[in-house]
């Protein structure tokens, strides 16, 4: 478990991490998103007693990193890109990092087989390609064995094979009880990968759910409703109305209602004695929600997309049957 109480990272200029409250639970991926600036990297290196906090503090089993006895065996992290000796193979890189912490060599060639270098383990890691790369801060992250991992960016440069594997390796380090904490811009990916998420803008915390509050959380979540009774369906819309419910109507029959519930509204249409012909809830995409709660957050935004249907429209919320 990683707990971060309090954490508040300032420079001269800005806030970095603004008092983050937080606790990461084992057994899980947890999912770590903001836009660009929001303090994603620097909570990582103050959990990696990489950057000290200005208040606050960050704890990997209840322990400061300074504090673990073993930190390897403890914790692992990829990070920013390694400073890694280009002359040297990713081998001896591993094995330096094994001899200085106590890690049997055994131990290097399991984790080079686990990330799919060992045929390459013997050339030099300055002519690796930024996805060997990866697989090579993942096997450093791994060498210790330890119950807790942190990710920044894995699939960074990782072709759609590479961020599979990826996908995959999170998903079992979790099932194998351990915490995993991952950050990442693809929200496909992280919807496919956590099971949790943490999103954070300008350092300080916009959600910590499961990826279904969050999409449930969104006004974009909505209600659709259809009736063959159009005199019915003005009815209903005077009611809503009143409620102070947000109603877009699609045509005489159908209506689309953001902040209430198919339980409410089915209840609502049966009181009135309306016959309707549909009645589900219409979810926003992931990629909606987060865009909607982090739009106050973003640094630098472009004015308008650079093409056309980049930005998620409304029309392409999924339908779900309630
Ligand atoms: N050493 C530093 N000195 C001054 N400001 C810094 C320093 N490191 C980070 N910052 C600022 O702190 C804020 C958070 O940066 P951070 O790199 O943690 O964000 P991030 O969420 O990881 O961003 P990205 O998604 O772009 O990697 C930014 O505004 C950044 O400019």
């Amino acid at each position: 478990m990683i707990t971060l109480r309090g954490v508040t990272k300032r420079y001269d200029t800005a806030v970095a991490v603004d008092h983050l409250d937080l606790e990461i639970a084992s057994g899980k991926v947890t999912g770590f998103l903001g836009p660009n600036g929001a303090g994603k990297s620097t909570t990582m290196r103050m959990i990696m007693g990489l950057d000290r906090p200005t208040a606050g503090e960050a704890l990997i089993n209840g322990k400061r990193y300074a504090d673990l006895t073993h930190p390897l065996r403890e914790v692992g992290a990829l990070l920013e890109a390694k400073a890694l000796h280009p002359g040297r193979s990713a081998y001896s890189h591993l094995l330096a990092m094994a001899r200085s912490n106590g890690i049997p060599r055994k131990r290097v060639e399991e984790v080079l087989e686990t990330v799919g270098l060992e045929k390459v383990a013997k050339k030099k890691a300055g002519s690796f390609s930024l996805g060997m790369g990866q697989r090579l801060g993942i096997a450093s992250a791994l060498l210790g064995d330890p119950q807790t991992l942190l990710f920044d960016e894995p699939v960074n440069g990782l072709d759609p094979d590479g961020v599979r594997w990826v996908r995959e390796l999170m998903r079992s380090l979790a099932e194998e009880g351990r915490t995993v904490f991952v950050s990442s811009h693809l929200m496909s990916e992280m919807q496919l990968t956590a099971d949790h998420l943490v999103v954070i803008g300008k350092g300080k915390l916009l959600a910590n759910d499961t990826i279904d509050q969050v999409i449930a959380r969104s006004s974009l979540t909505a209600v659709r409703v259809r009736t063959p009774d159009s005199r019915g369906m003005d009815d209903l819309v005077a009611r809503l109305d009143e409620l102070s419910l947000e109603i877009q109507r699609d045509s005489e029959h159908e209506i689309l209602v953001s902040g209430s519930s198919v339980e409410a509204i089915g209840d609502i249409a049966f009181q009135m004695n309306l016959r309707l012909h549909e009645l589900r809830v219409v979810e926003a995409s992931l990629e909606q929600a987060y865009m909607e709660m982090t739009a106050s957050s973003i640094e630098y935004k472009s004015s308008k997309p650079v093409t056309a249907g980049v930005a998620p429209q409304q029309g392409q919320q999924q339908e779900v049957e309630a």
